[in-house]
């Protein structure tokens, strides 16, 4: 008895503990916290001691989540930084670590005791985490970041984000922890050419004014970007015209910049230059204000795969920066994983921890694509060889935060960093009341597309294996039901999951950006359905209903192309691509395998409705040999490359046409103000004799090539010289008959 007694009593001990210790999730995931023992109500009124010596910030942010006493009598909350009297007492449980705080909820009081302001603000950020349905769970933090500047940098080509989203996104940082937000979007002329020296226009200037104080109210330091090197001079006037766009930036409130030298010929990349330029800004400018944070250069070798340590890039910024001036760095590639092995690599190179700069979810150079997905690749075992980690983001800035969520908890814990557990968070952050809709959404939204970069991320990976059981029976032609029913699901949740984003009120921005995403994927999940259906017909062998369900698969395929023909339209790739990596290339391997039976059985063969394209593109250049072909309304173009192009002797780049075809005219766009007389362009019908193609430069930097007669299978642009040449692909099309 005595044993049954005891085993019982720990039953309801255990039980008692599970009722009130559920793990609290917080948002970073703190350093330290205590097993939670109980929980508070919400104190009706409470008693702010140190109320004028605490971080102003952290004072608002109480005060807005609680009603203040006036009288001695309210529940006391001790706030303030290690120096304040207020909470001398709790100095000693303070980690000593910048932007750290020790948060205290006991039966009689909190404490939320700072390093710093900006630990005592982010206590209570993690307080205001805690105050759910009107409790308060007993428990003590001791937290701290793993990362010193943590953030985005608002570094994409396209269309750069407006003062809205980037209210919400200095919001969304201040409540993540994020400190650092980087100003330097490339189609900004004021950031880059042709106006890097000019100051803002008045409405511009007025903009960034104000978005400097939202950072600061959420304590985010604003940096503020210059992008001189498409024009850049190595000389007095330009490193003062430099200096002068700082001041008119201080003037503004901008405390904190950084120096862009990416994306530039490589000419101007000439290291010892750019760091006596760096050196000169941070002796003249910036050691003389004193209350501006420490200069961030991005270099032109930003990357492992792009740098040539014999030729010394590299080692001259380490040997001549001055040692508090960060160097960004994407990773081993332009777009890139970030591991131990890379960073120990650069940074012995220059002499100092990377300022990393990751090019995820950037979505510039596949822009038919969203990456929704989990935030992977980030080496847990990092968090001591990086001064700094950066997102850069897509142009669509809600869709970004499911990331950027992601990207805060990484550097924030680096070793407690689990990627799909806080995308999972991050889902729920973004879309509160919808996010089981959005997370089907997101999860069929993850890849992009084969691109130059090679880089690709996991898509559909819950239903991958459903996919695959599902094509073999429609190939076997013995198919069960049980599939058809799991495939039919996805199919049906894709439709669901579109319709209710669209009509969903939570948040409005996101679905506005999303909108062509939801279009076509509402559509490719209906098509799936009204595939499932084919097998129906075959089984009742009605030809007729096969042949009507096939025509109404292609309304909807037809309805996808002119979504893609006409939302997001943009230079580089236009389009709505949506569950490209399985649901895409699944419906129309089933629609090839079913019509084929179809034509099998009725010795009929319907039109191909599988929207592929036969051309590829011809090139002996791996940084572009990944590169997407599109093909729109009789043109084939290559996906232009937002990089400088290196093209070696005999290099080239071009395009198959499979089969041969008539070539009616060709535009060809190298960056260059005239064509260059190491290139040719060259076409040929078998890929061995060539001939020249004429043509000429139109006013806009344009070779353009007319009607060609005969039949031709290649069009390529080459390096005729015996050295390695330089340029750019912005465009390389060509119109066939
Ligand atoms: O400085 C690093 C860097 N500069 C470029 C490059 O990475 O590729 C990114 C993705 O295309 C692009 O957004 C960015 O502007
Ligand atoms: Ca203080």
């Amino acid at each position: 008895v005595m044993q049954l007694r005891i085993f019982f009593l720990s039953i309801a001990i255990m039980g008692f503990q599970t009722l009130f210790s559920q793990k609290v999730q917080i948002q970073p995931t703190p350093q330290i916290v205590s097993q939670p023992s109980g929980h508070i109500l919400k104190p009706e009124e409470v008693r702010i001691i140190g109320a004028n010596s605490a971080d102003k910030e952290a004072v608002k942010l109480l005060k807005s989540l609680f009603s203040i006493s006036e009288s001695k009598k309210g529940f006391p909350i001790y706030l303030g930084e290690k120096s304040d009297k207020a909470i001398r007492k709790y100095k000693s449980q303070i980690p000593n670590k910048a932007e750290g705080y020790y948060l205290s909820i006991e039966k009689n009081k909190i404490v939320v005791a700072g390093n710093d302001e900006r630990g005592t603000y982010y206590g209570m950020q993690t307080l205001k985490q805690l105050l759910v349905d009107g409790k308060l769970p007993l428990l003590n933090i001791k937290d701290y970041p793993d990362i010193t500047a943590r953030g985005v940098v608002e570094g994409f080509y396209g269309t750069p984000w407006n003062y809205e989203d980037r209210v919400s996104q200095l919001k969304f940082y201040g409540a993540n922890k994020l400190n650092t937000y980087i100003y330097g979007p490339k189609d900004d002329p004021y950031h880059r050419s042709p106006n890097w020296r000019e100051p803002y226009p008045a409405k511009e200037a007025k903009a960034i004014k104000e978005l400097v104080q939202v950072a600061n109210h959420n304590h985010v330091d604003f940096v503020w970007a210059i992008h001189p090197g498409m024009d850049i001079k190595w000389n007095t006037a330009d490193r003062d015209a430099a200096i002068s766009k700082f001041e008119a930036m201080y003037d503004l409130g901008v405390r904190a910049f950084a120096v862009f030298f990416d994306d530039i010929s490589w000419e101007d990349s000439n290291a010892a230059k750019q760091a006596d330029f760096l050196n000169y800004l941070d002796d003249n400018f910036v050691k003389v204000k004193k209350n501006v944070l420490p200069l961030i250069l991005c270099p032109t070798e930003y990357n492992k795969s792009w740098s040539k340590i014999e030729k010394g890039y590299l080692p001259t910024l380490g040997e001549k920066l001055n040692p508090s001036i960060h160097v960004m760095w994407t990773g081993d590639r332009v777009i890139s994983d970030i591991d131990r092995q890379g960073l120990e690599w650069i940074n012995q190179h220059i002499k100092r921890k990377a300022y990393i700069w990751w090019n995820f979810p950037v979505s510039d150079y596949v822009r038919d694509h969203l990456l929704m997905g989990p935030a992977y690749g980030l080496d847990t075992g990092a968090s001591d060889l990086m001064s700094g980690f950066m997102s850069n983001p897509m142009e669509f800035a809600e869709a970004s935060k499911v990331a950027i969520y992601s990207v805060a908890d990484y550097a924030w814990n680096i070793k407690a960093y689990q990627s799909m557990e806080a995308w999972e968070r991050a889902l729920k952050a973004v879309m509160p009341n919808n996010c089981e809709m959005f997370r089907v959404f997101a999860i069929h939204n993850a890849d992009l597309g084969p691109n130059g970069h090679g880089y690709r991320r996991d898509e559909s990976w819950e239903f991958k294996e459903i996919a695959e059981k599902y094509l073999n029976e429609v190939k076997s032609g013995k198919w069960k039901v049980e599939t058809i029913a799991d495939v039919q699901q996805e199919f049906i949740q894709m439709m669901m999951s579109a319709k209710t984003l669209l009509q969903s009120t939570d948040n409005p921005a996101l679905i506005d950006e999303i909108e062509p995403w939801l279009l076509q994927f509402r559509l490719l999940g209906e098509s799936g359905l009204a595939l499932t259906h084919l097998q129906v017909a075959l089984e009742k062998n009605d030809k007729a209903y096969f042949k009507k369900l096939y025509s109404y698969i292609k309304l909807l395929k037809e309805e996808m192309f002119k979504n893609s023909n006409s939302l997001n339209q943009n230079p580089y790739q236009p389009g709505v691509k949506t569950g490209s990596l399985v649901i895409e290339p699944l419906i129309n391997n089933a629609l090839a395998e079913l019509s084929k039976q179809y034509a099998q059985r009725y010795n009929e063969e319907l039109p191909s409705i599988a929207n592929y394209i036969p051309h590829l593109i011809y090139t002996n250049l791996n940084q572009v040999e990944n590169l997407p072909i599109r093909y729109l309304h009789k043109t084939i173009s290559i996906s232009p490359l937002l990089e400088v192009l290196k093209v070696p002797a005999n290099g080239y780049v071009g395009i198959e046409l499979v089969p041969e075809q008539t070539v009616l005219h060709s535009k060809i766009n190298m960056g260059l103000d005239e064509f260059p007389e190491w290139a040719k362009i060259q076409v040929s019908a078998d890929g061995d004799n060539w001939t020249d193609y004429q043509g000429k430069y139109n006013g806009r930097k344009e070779w353009v090539g007319g009607k060609l007669e005969g039949l031709y299978r290649f069009v390529r642009m080459v390096n005729t010289s015996a050295n390695e040449q330089e340029c750019y692909l912005k465009r390389f099309e060509v119109k066939i008959k």
